[in-house]
């Protein structure tokens, strides 16, 4: 099976590496606009086969469309990330025009992939990507959910002092430093609920800490995180290309579900060889369903700006 991942740069290469390293695809190709960049990745990429054993292969082409041809999955991670003290929604005058063209160009010649944005802010290029071209809506799915997950178990493991793979955990609603939505309520340890060993407070720090997680490292690195996101969406992508079914927080075109319409925002999926699948929907409890309301009326007023961007 062959993924195309377009954006060459610290999101799209660790992406690449991952999903060679894991034997997710057969064939994984690499776009950038910088002239030799996403070639130099790719074969740098490839040098690692003999060591770490796989036997994906990867290219790497600046700009050349052709050579994505008949890819089963596209990844999108074209465009500026942030720098510190920026938030992710400033990157929209940019990031709004690449997502918009790269989209145009990769369905002339993968009419049938499906499509995982990651480029941000992720819930808005989701929502430009889809009203753009007009593909169903279990085609297109926005990365965020899967990472700001791995990050609340993350710290949720840090403060217990467990195992991150012993505890179950997600985060739903934007991705955005203040949209996110920790399930602090439904964390658990090997099913025990997270409130039987943490303080209320310690909870809540938790949960702020997931939040501003990428602001967090972007101050740390000067630009925004790569490692989980790259394996985040690997993940994502494996669960597509394997038809693993797993449910999996994502943005995704909501009809309804969760009370809201008309915008992509982050709620559980179950992801398979379709793309989306089927929404799960939460019984959420009134407080939770407060913070999801303000959190769409966020995500939407982004989906607006794009209005007069593109205009
Ligand atoms: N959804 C999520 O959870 C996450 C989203 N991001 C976002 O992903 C994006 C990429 O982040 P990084 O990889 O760190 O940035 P980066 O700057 O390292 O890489 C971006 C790459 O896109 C390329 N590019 C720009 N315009 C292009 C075009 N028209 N066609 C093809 N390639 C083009 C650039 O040449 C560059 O190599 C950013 O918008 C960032 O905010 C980053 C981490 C997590
Ligand atoms: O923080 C950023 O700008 C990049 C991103 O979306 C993340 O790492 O969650």
């Amino acid at each position: 099976m062959k993924v195309t991942i377009v954006g060459a740069g610290n999101v799209g290469a660790t992406c690449a590496d991952v999903i060679s390293y894991r034997g997710i695809a057969s064939e994984v190709v690499l776009l950038d606009i910088k002239e030799g960049f996403a070639e130099g990745k790719a074969l740098d990429i490839m040098q690692c086969a003999t060591n770490t054993g796989f036997n994906t292969r990867v290219s790497g082409v600046t700009n050349d469309y052709s050579k994505t041809a008949d890819s089963s999955v596209v990844v999108i991670t074209s465009g500026i990330p942030r720098k510190p003290g920026m938030t992710r929604e400033e990157l929209i005058g940019i990031n709004a025009g690449i997502v918009k063209t790269v989209v145009e160009n990769v369905l002339v010649h993968s009419p049938n992939a499906i499509i995982v944005v990651v480029s941000n802010p992720m819930d808005t290029m989701t929502y430009l990507a889809l009203k753009s071209t007009g593909l169903p809506k279990n085609r297109i799915i926005g990365m965020g959910g899967a990472l700001d997950s791995s990050r609340f178990r993350t710290y949720l493991s840090m403060a217990l002092g467990k195992p991150a793979n012993d505890i179950s955990a997600m985060v739903i609603g934007g991705h955005g430093d203040t949209t996110m939505i920790p399930l602090t309520r439904l964390a658990s340890y090997n099913g025990i609920p997270v409130s039987q060993f943490l303080s209320e407070e310690a909870l809540e720090k938790v949960a702020a800490d997931t939040m501003v997680g990428g602001a967090t490292l972007t101050g740390l690195l000067g630009t925004s995180a790569w490692y989980a996101p790259g394996a985040s969406v690997a993940y994502l992508v494996d669960s597509i290309l394997n038809d693993q079914k797993k449910m999996i927080a994502c943005s995704v075109f909501v009809e309804g579900e969760y009370e809201q319409n008309d915008i992509c925002i982050g709620v559980p999926c179950i992801i398979g060889k379709n793309g989306v699948e089927e929404i799960i929907e939460i019984e959420l409890n009134d407080k939770e369903k407060a913070v999801f309301a303000k959190s769409a009326v966020a995500v939407r007023a982004m989906n607006d700006a794009l209005k007069s961007i593109l205009a």
